[in-house]
């Protein structure tokens, strides 16, 4: 039988591969895992790997990883949840026998993971450690089984072709335009400055699969269509963000800190004018500097040195620009990516400022659970280095094939509920271009 695991029982669960059911066990037991990364010539077209559905995928210019099967699964809820992760993840990996013969950011054991945004989120966040990885970086490849128990080894995918769905079709969800202007409106009558400064409202449109549930096309379309953000996928929950929440790699950290956006231009000279407006916007400007803080402030404890870029760049996104600012440090507390996700969530890029009274407002405003949209999303290696997007420009796919996409924008005192309304709706695009077929 495969493996069960609880990392508290209270808190979290897990299973390995092929488990039907779930059931808590004391916390003294972990997966005895057996982990071997071997470097090959290259991984030929990951996209064509990609099974129909349940996805583990984490790629960004080609590079990245995607993961088959299960070999373990965590799962976490509340407000612990990711500092329970944490935990619960420093004690896999001590328990894992580890043979990695290249050495590389995402070789050896990995979880693929995604957490919920609220605290009281019934959607589950989860650490997902398949049992075979497929990797690319920098020109190097590599294949890593990982064994649960006396488990035997998983096959290796091989390619096949992703069948198309029919088109999905979106319809507003909960929140329609009407109703998320009218929620922008109540927010801009919150905002005083002191006790509320910046809140990011988000609205929901709802898609229903039919026919061949196979999502792995959308993927590609994602990957290929934004090739710069992180395309992933983990538990059906898949998208392409532009954000980096935290990147951990041997002490270093950074972070892409994104906030204040633009339409692209219709032509060369107005596009060059709509990244320049929005550079010089004291709004987006206002919007931005709360994120870039909310961040520096998180990080700070654990990497006293921490620094942004002295102004944000413009950054072009198909659909978008972005106002976006890069923050560098040196991590001084042994934390682990995981830790330091649980730091920063939320930062004022999906939530606000200050955080505990944008969140609540968030609550009285948003007439549905996020999910795990806005929440962190990426993957751990067993030295707890990792990368960590925030979960924008995504969905989740539920098992009957219904499709549920979020997107928010942020609201500041100069802010107009109307062009945030047509904001969400550029946000909306990857998702629904990638869904249309
Ligand atoms: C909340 C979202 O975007 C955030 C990230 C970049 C720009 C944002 C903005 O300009 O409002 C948001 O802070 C979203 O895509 O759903």
């Amino acid at each position: 039988m495969p493996p069960v695991y609880s990392a508290t029982p209270t808190a979290c669960r897990a299973r390995g591969d092929g488990y039907a059911g779930s059931v808590s066990v004391p916390e003294q037991t972990v997966p005895a895992l057996t982990v071997s990364t071997v470097a090959i010539d290259d991984v030929e077209s990951t996209l064509e790997l990609l099974p129909p559905r349940r996805q583990l995928l984490w790629l960004r210019r080609g590079d990245g990883m995607a993961g088959f099967g299960e070999a373990a699964r965590l799962e976490f809820s509340g407000p612990t949840r990711m500092t329970d992760a944490a935990a619960a993840w420093r004690r896999v990996a001590a328990a894992a026998s580890v043979e990695d013969g290249i050495g590389v950011p995402g070789s050896g054991l990995i979880a693929f993971g995604a957490f919920a945004f609220s605290d009281h989120s019934p959607a589950t966040s989860v650490l997902v450690v398949p049992s075979v990885v497929l990797g690319r970086r920098n020109g190097r490849a590599w294949l890593t089984r990982i064994r649960a128990g006396n488990d035997i080894d998983a096959p290796v995918p091989s390619t096949r072709s992703a069948v198309h769905s029919a088109p999905v079709a979106f319809t507003a969800g909960a929140l329609p335009p009407d109703a998320f202007l009218a929620a922008v409106d109540a927010a801009l009558n919150r905002i005083d400055g002191v006790g509320l400064s910046k809140v990011v409202l988000a609205r929901e449109i709802v898609g229903r699969l039919t026919g061949p549930a196979d999502t792995a096309a959308v993927l590609s379309a994602l990957a290929t269509g934004y090739p710069d953000c992180w395309t992933f996928a983990v538990d059906d929950f898949l998208g392409s963000s532009p954000e980096t929440l935290v990147a951990v790699t041997k002490r270093t950290v950074t972070a892409r800190v994104l906030a204040g956006s633009a339409a692209r231009g219709t032509d060369a000279a107005t596009d060059q004018q709509a990244s320049l407006a929005l550079a010089t916007s004291a709004k987006d400007q206002d919007e931005h500097q709360y994120a870039v803080q909310s961040v520096l402030a998180a990080l700070r404890p654990h990497s006293p040195g921490v620094t942004s870029s002295e102004q944000p760049f413009t950054l072009r996104l198909p659909n978008l620009w972005h106002l976006a600012s890069d923050v560098e440090g040196t991590v001084a507390d042994g934390s682990s990516s995981l830790d330091l996700i649980d730091a920063l969530h939320p930062t004022a890029a999906v939530a606000g400022t200050p955080t505990p009274a944008a969140v609540a407002l968030i609550e009285e405003l948003e007439p549905f659970d996020r999910g795990r949209y806005a929440g962190p999303v990426g993957w751990v290696g067993g030295d707890g280095d990792g990368e960590w997007a925030i979960a924008l420009r995504c969905c989740q796919v539920e098992p009957d094939g219904t499709v549920r996409a979020y997107a928010g924008a942020g609201i500041v005192a100069e802010s107009v509920a109307e062009h945030e309304l047509a904001e969400t709706s550029l946000k909306f695009r990857p998702i629904v271009e990638a869904f249309a077929g």
